[in-house]
């Protein structure tokens, strides 16, 4: 479960942004709608303790991510927070099963090499696993970021802008894969997005003006 009350942030202290407040359930979605430049990533990263707000509060599972340490929100965020970047920041020296396997590596000292293959499996890309990232496809790339967020099992998956570069038919699979996903994980899904194929699905949605 993901909460915020009140939070507000400013890169120049001439704009400040007010976020809207946000609630999502385990298991459930919530769509961050909203135009260009309206501060959507912002939130992301904001909500995923990338960003100090200057107030209010972030909680996930009774814990105010804005009070922890830099040291302790990143240990916080290996553990409890899965995020899809708009562009995928892998390990380009990396394979795409090195990739996941370093994320689990990172935050438990074990691979958990098996559920990395298991959840490449699902994500219908585990013939890609011995590749670097860079030789697979946008789609490709956007189902192994998806994996790889999921891979701490985490309490919480934010995804900015998921289905920016996909085709329809894409799309619309990964959206079905991330819903899916995040139901049988017992993650809040929080997606933020001004892509309308998406709109049309989610009820549940909040737009920044
Ligand atoms: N690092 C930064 N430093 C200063 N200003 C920034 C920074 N990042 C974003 N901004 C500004 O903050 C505003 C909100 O940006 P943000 O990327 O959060 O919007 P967005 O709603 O996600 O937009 P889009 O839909 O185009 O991705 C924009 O005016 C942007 O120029």
């Amino acid at each position: 479960m993901i909460s915020t009350k009140d939070i507000t942030f400013s890169y120049h202290k001439d704009h400040i942004f007010h976020m809207p407040d946000v609630f999502c359930q385990a298991g459930n979605t919530l769509l961050v709608t909203g135009n260009s430049g309206k501060g959507k990533t912002t939130y992301l990263h904001i909500l995923a303790g990338l960003l100090k707000p200057a107030s209010g509060q972030v909680t996930i599972d009774n814990i105010d991510v804005t009070k922890l340490s830099e040291q302790k929100t990143d240990a916080f965020r290996g553990k409890n927070i899965g995020v899809v970047f708009q562009k995928s920041h892998f390990i380009a020296s990396l394979t795409v099963l090195e990739n996941l396997e370093m994320v689990s590596w990172l935050a438990t000292g074990k691979k958990h090499t098996k559920r990395a293959k298991n959840l490449l499996e699902k994500l219908d890309v585990l013939d890609q696993a011995t590749k670097l990232v860079s030789q697979l496809s946008v789609g490709q790339q956007q189902r192994v970021s998806i994996a790889r967020a999921l891979m701490n099992k985490p309490k919480v998956l934010l995804a900015d802008e998921p289905t920016s570069s996909l085709d329809d038919k894409n799309a619309e699979k990964v959206i079905d894969l991330l819903e899916n996903l995040a139901k049988e994980y017992q993650a809040a899904l929080l997606i933020v997005t001004h892509d309308s194929r998406i709109k049309q699905r989610f009820t549940n949605q909040i737009t920044m003006v």
